[in-house]
């Protein structure tokens, strides 16, 4: 159970604590933050609203301590990383727990999401034993105008101190892709969890503290975003921002100062139908991309963008499909659950309510209670509607009736955003041109989006976010390259001759 056994001492009486200095510990605000259950709407849990000068105080540890963990051996830290991510795999029931209640994501599902962080942590760990031990050797005479009188070797080293902000649909594996190549990679890392799944995060990073890692290398401050978020992203001790949500990151990524930021933020993916595609496999991709997780997923398929001649038939199997969704708790592992807050469903019903008034077709009755909404296809949407181009993060999936292959690109490249998307056809050939035609980060093909497995390279374009994701791209970003020049009195060339006469 959350907050018993191994992890008693992150709980003081009803409010779980904040890490710093390798120690749990309540701030001195005396004020809580409340976890609301999205299912039942009470509260969950409580967490810590830490203060500014708590904040400073976790950076001058971080600071500190990523000065020695910098000299720690690449084997070591990755030894650490192993025992963690075992500890974290061996308490997922708690962790996965913890999820349910916070985030309502279906129990199977959030043990899913634990051990995929627990393998992902391991990955990572393997993964940078590699890549940072291997450099580069250069040498000047390849470049005009030079003899070989200069080798440059060159290495990657810490950033410094990263600071990690995971969204709430993945509190634990977006967290955990953020945590392991900073560590790997050298940098001390602070950690602040989204509020809803704070606690998920609270355990995931006991875990860590149970490994052994050096005091202050990890910290986690709690608090909503919205009070201590500034305050953390322009800290002039961060030297690296790794952050995954929605426009938050866009107002981020203005403030913050010269440093490297990894910024993962919102997706309007498109799904096109080609007249030959496999329409049984399009409409199971469609479920599952569509809504798993209730839609809250950054890669969930978000338009389906199909070729009129074929879209009777599939808009028939979806809604086949979308009738045997189970709707209900999370610990029951119903398909459907309540969305994560009721601002985030009165949003979701304002789009529905759009599209009503604009003469969208309704192919199920629009049901809401509290935060659960109803599983909802809308077919015959047009482009002066709402939910054509913005992202519900809910279970609500409208469809367009294209004319053409060109037009579903034109409407997948006019979105502000560029994430995933995906093609359904037979034909290889205009599978990858359409991928190349379509602005976003990734195309699947013959799949709906996704993220996983994690160790694939994610990015958006446009507003969908700057840099890449996946382990190796973020060990990569989470480090800087050094070089260092050795300069010879006279040039040498390996099994050149004249050696002597140049000493
Ligand atoms: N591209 C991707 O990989 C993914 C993108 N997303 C996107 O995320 C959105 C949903 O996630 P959601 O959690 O609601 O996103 P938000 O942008 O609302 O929140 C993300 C994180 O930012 C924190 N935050 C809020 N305000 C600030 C601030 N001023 N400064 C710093 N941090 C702040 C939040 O904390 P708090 O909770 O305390 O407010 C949370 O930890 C969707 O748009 C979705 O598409 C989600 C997952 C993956
Ligand atoms: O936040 C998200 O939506 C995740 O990045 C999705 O991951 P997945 O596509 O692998 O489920």
């Amino acid at each position: 159970m959350a907050g018993t056994g191994i992890f008693t001492d992150i709980l003081d009486g009803d409010v779980y604590k904040y890490y710093s200095d390798g120690e749990w510990k309540t701030s001195s605000s005396g004020k809580s933050v409340a976890i609301i259950n999205p299912a039942t709407r009470k509260t969950q849990y409580k967490v810590q609203a830490c203060t500014q000068e708590e904040v400073n105080k976790v950076m001058e540890m971080a600071k500190s301590a990523q000065k020695s963990w910098a000299k720690t051996p690449l084997w070591k830290r990755a030894e650490l990383l192993h025992k963690a991510a075992a500890i974290l795999k061996d308490n997922k029931a708690p962790i996965a727990e913890s999820l349910v209640k916070e985030i309502a994501k279906p129990a199977k599902d959030s043990v899913t999401e634990v051990v995929r962080s627990g393998d992902l942590i391991s990955y990572c760990a393997e993964e940078g034993v590699r890549i940072l031990g291997e450099g580069k050797f250069l040498l000047s005479d390849s470049f005009p105008g030079n003899e070989r009188t200069k080798y440059c070797l060159t290495s990657k080293i810490p950033l410094g101190v990263v600071l990690a902000i995971p969204p709430f649909n993945y509190p634990v594996n977006l967290a955990v892709s953020k945590i392991a190549p900073a560590l790997i990679a050298g940098n001390s890392l602070v950690l602040k969890p989204p509020t809803q799944g704070a606690v998920s995060c609270l355990h995931m990073v006991h875990c860590f503290h149970l490994a052994g890692f050096p005091k202050g290398l990890i910290s986690c401050i709690t608090g909503k975003g919205s009070e201590i978020g500034d305050f953390l992203t322009m800290h002039p001790a961060v030297n690296c921002i790794s952050f995954t949500g929605g426009d938050t990151g866009i107002s981020i990524s203005k403030k913050a100062g010269m440093i490297p930021l990894q910024m993962e933020l919102g997706g309007k993916d498109a799904c096109i139908v080609l007249e030959d595609a496999d329409l049984d496999l399009v409409a199971s991709n469609i479920i599952k991309g569509g809504f798993s997780y209730s839609g809250q997923r950054c890669t969930a398929v978000k338009v389906v963008l199909v070729i009129k001649s074929v879209a009777d038939e599939l808009v028939e199997k979806v809604k086949a499909k979308v009738a045997k969704l189970t709707v209900g708790p999370p610990e029951e592992n119903c398909d459907i659950t309540a969305v994560v807050s009721e601002s985030s469903a009165n949003f979701i019903e304002g789009l529905v309510m759009d599209a009503k008034d604009k003469g969208a077709t309704f192919c199920q009755e629009y049901k809401r209670e509290g935060n659960l909404i109803w599983p909802l296809l809308l077919d015959n949407v047009r482009p002066d509607m709402r939910i054509a181009w913005e992202e519900p993060f809910g279970p609500v999936l409208p469809v367009l009736r294209i004319n053409s292959v060109e037009e579903g690109i034109n409407h997948c490249n006019a979105s502000n955003f560029g994430l995933q998307g995906c093609v359904f056809t037979k034909d290889i050939n205009k599978a990858i041109l359409i991928s190349d035609a379509m602005e976003t980060g990734t195309v699947q093909i013959n799949s709906a989006p996704a993220r996983g497995p994690d160790h694939f390279p994610f990015q958006g374009l446009k507003d969908s976010g700057i840099g890449s994701q996946g382990v190796t791209n973020s060990i990569n970003l989470m480090t800087k390259v050094k070089t260092t020049v050795i300069n010879l009195p006279t040039p040498s060339y390996s099994m050149g001759d004249g050696f002597i006469s140049r000493l």
